[in-house]
């Protein structure tokens, strides 16, 4: 399923730090579990999978699958939490360069006039066969009024009415919160399709409710597997979270003990998008009051050749968190060249993934060795089942981590600062 090995951190923390980390981390689990934490209102995303809602996610898969066929082009309108999910599961399962289904494409996750005025060009070009493309636009704001979405969402919505006058109404789908922010107005206005995202799950723990299942569905992902993935992690994990607290401990002891930078790497590309994924789910949740270790991501080998040297040996402040997946179902089988002019037949007949592996092996030894502590969580698969458990194993290690800094782990009040100041140079206040 999903654990995380700590072993490589081991040499970095000493036992008594790592007692006394351990104490406060199972204080910290505790109090998550008998809701007593800070933010304890905000525990829908544990709810969700104590009591899965099968006919919701029945739901979704029909919905899902009817717009698999139909469309082209189908756009995930949002920022945040509200996209990152998604993208990660999508980015994770389906095929690279796969034209089985349609296009997923991004938008309102920047504030590019650019990017926009291109991606509407390419709507507009016809298919090879000379017809339309079938566009669908899915618009996903818990709170409804994120700039970046709205802007992009009001520009869609015009092109889609544009383009498909009373049909466009069948072709969007909103995912916002039950009631409140703009986006609910506009739904009620137009009529247009609606997903409700629970008022106690925040946005980057809204993975496993429509605002991914959606998107995921319609890249014709099984979201009951995903979801029963996290229901087996909800409940493995309540009745032994022993390896989660030791990897939640041997962080804490780490950042406690300076280390401020959390490198999430993958040696396989499809993970990139759970390591962005889980940057915001560690970032938003910890940085708070001079508190919480930097998340970046880095996806490997391809940025051992621009990172790789600061990560050898630039300053020693930092922990990496690997993800790895024990068997990626598929590989290419390195042949025998008589030539051997690139002197690569020491090779032949083994396949990338052995060789994946050996550099991942490497790696890790030299990176320990230049004073790196390496986390590495392993998934048996690369399936949705496998993904939902990691999603929750990483969410339940986000709430116990952050309740371990005597932080709320589910808000963000400094996300706001960047927006004030953007908001008085629009100059809103004026109208
Ligand atoms: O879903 P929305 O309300 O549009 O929010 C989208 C994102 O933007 C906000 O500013 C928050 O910092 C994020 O936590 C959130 O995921």
């Amino acid at each position: 399923m999903f654990h995380i090995d700590i072993q490589k951190t081991e040499r970095f923390t000493d036992e008594k730090a790592l007692r006394e980390a351990r104490k406060t981390v199972q204080q910290s689990s505790e109090d998550l579990d008998n809701r007593t934490g800070k933010g304890s209102g905000w525990l829908g995303w544990q709810d969700i999978l104590q009591k899965p809602n099968d006919a919701l996610l029945e739901n979704m898969d029909a919905i899902g699958a009817e717009i698999h066929q139909k469309a082209d082009v189908f756009i995930v309108c949002g920022i945040g939490g509200s996209y990152l999910g998604a993208k990660a599961v999508i980015d994770a399962l389906k095929p690279e360069f796969d034209d089985s289904g349609p296009e997923i494409v991004y938008a309102g996750h920047h504030i590019s006039g650019r990017y926009l005025r291109q991606l509407i060009r390419h709507l507009e070009k016809p298919k090879s066969d000379g017809s339309p493309k079938q566009v669908y636009l899915n618009v996903i704001s818990k709170s409804g009024t994120t700039m970046e979405t709205a802007i992009a969402f009001r520009v869609l919505r015009k092109w889609m009415h544009d383009q498909y006058g009373d049909e466009a109404v069948s072709r969007i789908f909103c995912t916002t919160s039950k009631d409140g922010g703009a986006l609910n107005k506009i739904i009620k206005a137009y009529g247009y399709r609606k997903f409700i995202l629970p008022d106690d799950v925040g946005g980057r723990f809204s993975v496993l409710t429509p605002v991914g299942l959606l998107p995921i569905a319609v890249a014709g992902i099984d979201v009951k597997q995903l979801v029963y993935g996290a229901v087996s992690a909800y409940q493995d994990l309540n009745k032994d979270r022993s390896n989660l607290l030791d990897y939640v401990s041997a962080r804490y002891a780490l950042y406690k003990n300076g280390y401020a930078i959390d490198l999430i790497a993958s040696f396989e590309p499809a993970l990139t998008s759970m390591g962005g994924w889980l940057q915001q789910l560690y970032g938003e949740s910890e940085g708070k009051n001079g508190k919480g270790m930097f998340p970046a991501v880095a996806q490997y080998s391809t940025d051992l050749h621009s990172i790789g040297q600061m990560v050898q040996d630039g300053p020693r402040n930092m922990v990496e968190t690997f993800l790895v997946v024990d068997d990626t179902g598929q590989t290419v089988i390195i042949d025998k060249d008589n030539r051997n002019y690139d002197g690569l037949n020491y090779l032949s007949g083994k396949s990338m993934e052995h060789v994946n592996e050996k550099a991942l092996q490497g790696t890790q030894q030299a990176h320990l060795e230049g004073g790196v502590p390496i986390f590495t969580g392993y998934m048996s698969q690369l399936d949705a089942h496998s993904l939902g458990y990691a999603i929750y194993y990483f969410e339940l290690a986000t709430a116990i981590f952050v309740y371990a800094l005597d932080e709320n782990p589910f808000d963000q009040p400094g996300v706001e600062a960047y927006k004030k100041e953007m908001y008085h140079l629009l100059g809103r206040n004026n109208g």
